[in-house]
């Protein structure tokens, strides 16, 4: 790429909002056809910043898309079987049609036994085992928020991933693995770096996709991106800049942005599309539960 060039910003924020724009008409659409308001019960334990980041957004955009928002804020201190009898009450909710329960849990409750508590059918993070088996062995499953939000950006862009080198720095269970199953059932050719990679430098050079899913600011610098690959910043960093507050990604994006030939902003980027897939997901789970078909925003 030309020294002058600069990547295209790839617009999460506009993106998401058309995607917003279409559940609301296919949720008019089923309130008028079916009597049916999808519902989305959120559980907060205790305070995390970056959950209440996530969470203050989430409920008004819920609501605007003609859903019903249920959240649910529950001490640090809570103890576990008050949380899954909640879950149980969720479960059992014909109102309810997606649960999702806010990570990191404070320490002393086991994420693993709370997370598989949810009905695999409203699991609309898809974190539950059923939904990840479905998701790895390529069957109709809930597919987590934020990889299909990635995924959708980079379908919208590049069209047809077949045969590309996709790279995918992280291997959490909610961004890099499900990120990975993802790109390789669109046919990339996927590696997963994490922090026992060597020379990640050299492993980047080599993608035409780079998903970064770390949380380490700016780690990923610019003259690791080979030049016109597209770049997808999921990481979500608070960090102190000229004595103010402020959000950046993984991704150095000002050196970043002379190589790549598109890149996602943080904020403006992954962040917004992970809401909206939450909505489609939500909506999704609404109409399996009822036994329709699965709407157009579904994937
Ligand atoms: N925009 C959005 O919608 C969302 C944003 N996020 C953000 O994405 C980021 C990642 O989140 P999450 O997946 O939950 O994070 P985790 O902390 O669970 O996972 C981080 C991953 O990065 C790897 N890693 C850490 N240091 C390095 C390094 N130096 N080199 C290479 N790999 C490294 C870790 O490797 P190892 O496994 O070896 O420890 C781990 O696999 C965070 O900033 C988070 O806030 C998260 C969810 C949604
Ligand atoms: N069960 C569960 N599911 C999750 O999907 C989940 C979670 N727990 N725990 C926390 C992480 C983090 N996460 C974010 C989603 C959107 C923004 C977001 O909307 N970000 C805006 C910035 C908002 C601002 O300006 O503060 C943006 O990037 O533009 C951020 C973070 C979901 N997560």
């Amino acid at each position: 790429m030309d020294a002058d060039k600069q990547a295209n910003i790839i617009d999460g924020k506009a993106f998401a909002a058309r995607l917003r724009g279409r559940i609301g008409a296919e949720v008019a659409r089923l309130k008028a056809e079916h009597d049916l308001t999808p519902g989305l019960a959120v559980v907060l334990v205790g305070e995390d910043p970056a959950s209440a980041v996530y969470v203050r957004n989430k409920g008004i955009q819920t609501r605007e898309a003609g859903m019903n928002s249920f959240e649910h804020k529950l001490p640090a201190d809570t103890k576990a079987e008050d949380l899954l009898a909640l879950i149980a009450r969720l479960n059992a909710d014909p109102a309810v049609h997606g649960i999702l329960v806010q990570l990191p849990l404070p320490d002393h409750l086991d994420s693993d036994l709370v997370i598989n508590a949810i009905d695999p059918a409203k699991d609309v993070d898809g974190f539950t085992i059923l939904n990840v088996g479905r998701l790895g062995t390529g069957q109709s499953a809930m597919v987590p928020c934020t990889p299909l939000g990635c995924l959708m950006m980079l379908n919208d862009r590049l069209g047809d991933l077949s045969g590309l080198n996709a790279v995918v720095v992280g291997r959490s269970n909610i961004v890099g693995k499900p990120m990975a199953q993802l790109l390789l059932g669109a046919n990339a050719t996927v590696t997963i770096a994490h922090s026992r990679t060597r020379d990640l430098a050299a492993v980047c050079r080599n993608a035409d996709i780079v998903v970064a899913a770390v949380g380490r600011p700016e780690m990923i610098k610019g003259d690791w991106i080979k030049p016109g690959a597209t770049v997808i910043d999921v990481g979500i960093n608070r960090v102190e800049r000229d004595g103010k507050s402020r959000l950046v990604g993984d991704v150095d994006f000002a050196g970043a942005v002379g190589h790549a030939g598109a890149i996602t902003p943080v904020p403006g980027g992954v962040g917004p599309m992970t809401i909206a897939c939450l909505l489609a997901n939500t909506l999704t789970a609404c109409c399996r539960i009822n036994g329709l078909a699965d709407p157009a925003t579904s994937v």
